[in-house]
């Protein structure tokens, strides 16, 4: 048996002739809240059907839950894929306990468990509304209920934030932890860092159809030097300021801005100590995992130029 709730190597996809997904690895630690992370048109989504067994591989292998074939595992398996849809003439409560039902569920166990989760996500006044009355943003709730009824032990949801408001964000951020407390494993895409931020214990960064990174969020985050933000408290003259500082460091009015390797940050402190500009202001801080993720998909969008452009001087040249 193996700890991971999902295991997957070398997946790689063809569309006609382009590579929409080359090679792809994504091993997703039992127990875990795991995030899919990418720009547009990455290929997460197909990465997670090839791994879900919904579309073929044109090379790789997908495992789940300790080592199974996922059509092998399917009842225990809850997804929601990214394009939404529910028959529009049915309630709340039935669509969600007839999606139940498809994974095995006993309907009337799954008519009592929507109402318990639609009281939980704030939607119990729509419990027996049709689908096609409700807002874009219910509906999708609605959907996401449906997926996790049976009470999967993993849960797959493609892009489960967008078209959500503010407050139900939050109650998803809620559900998802409480799944995982359930012992349910969480893997979701996303392209907002801030819900990966939050949640995940790992995450994979895939960019141009390939994984180019895969840690903890704070491995992600460590790629990048701290920035510091100080203010003197005693006016000087710049360029005494600036011999404390590294090379880099920029006036922003009366406070400097840089960025500073780790070891660099007990030095640092101790030259200003030592200065007696004193400290008005001074804050130093990790980049978000938003910056990370520019980061890497900047890198890779250069090599994939720089590529290109090599190919075309080739191609000249030829
Ligand atoms: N059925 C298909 N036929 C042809 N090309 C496809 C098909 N499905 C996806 N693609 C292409 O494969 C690439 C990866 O698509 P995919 O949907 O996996 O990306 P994604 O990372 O999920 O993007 P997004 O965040 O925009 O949903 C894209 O360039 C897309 O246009």
């Amino acid at each position: 048996m193996s700890d991971c709730s999902v295991e997957a190597t070398g997946l790689t996809k063809y569309f006609g002739a382009f590579k929409a997904v080359d090679g792809v690895d994504l091993a997703v630690p039992a127990g875990s809240i795991y995030g899919v992370l990418g720009p547009n048109g990455a290929g997460k989504t197909t990465s997670l059907r090839m791994m879900l067994g919904i579309i073929d591989p044109d090379a790789g292998v997908s495992r789940l839950l300790g080592g199974h074939t996922p059509q092998s595992v399917r009842h225990r398996i809850g997804y929601l894929p990214e394009e939404r849809g529910l028959y529009p003439g049915m309630k709340a409560r039935e669509a969600i306990a007839f999606m139940g039902a498809l994974r095995g569920l006993d309907w009337s166990e799954g008519r009592r468990r929507a109402a318990a989760f639609m009281a939980e996500l704030g939607l119990e006044r729509v419990i027996d509304e049709k689908i096609r009355k409700m807002s874009k943003g219910m509906a999708q709730m609605v959907q996401l209920i449906g997926s996790i009824v049976h009470a999967p032990d993993l849960i797959v949801l493609d892009e489960p934030f967008s078209g959500l408001d503010p407050v139900n964000q939050e109650r998803l951020e809620a559900l998802v932890r409480r799944e995982r407390e359930r012992g349910a494993t969480i893997l979701f895409s996303t392209h907002v860092m801030a819900h990966a931020e939050r949640l995940c214990d790992r995450i994979a960064i895939i960019a141009r159809a390939q994984r180019r990174f895969e840690g903890s969020v704070d491995d992600a985050r460590a790629l990048l030097p701290m920035q510091v933000r100080y203010t003197p408290r005693v006016a000087a003259e710049a360029s005494a300021i600036r011999a404390l500082l590294p090379a880099a460091a920029e006036p922003h009015g009366d406070a400097w801005h840089f960025a500073i390797g780790d070891a660099d940050v007990e030095p640092l402190l101790a030259r200003i100590t030592a200065s007696g500009f004193g400290v008005t202001g001074l804050s130093i801080s990790r980049p978000a995992l938003h910056d990370a993720f520019v980061h890497i998909v900047r890198q890779v969008d250069a090599g994939f130029h720089a590529d290109a452009e090599d190919a075309a001087i080739e191609e000249a040249a030829a």
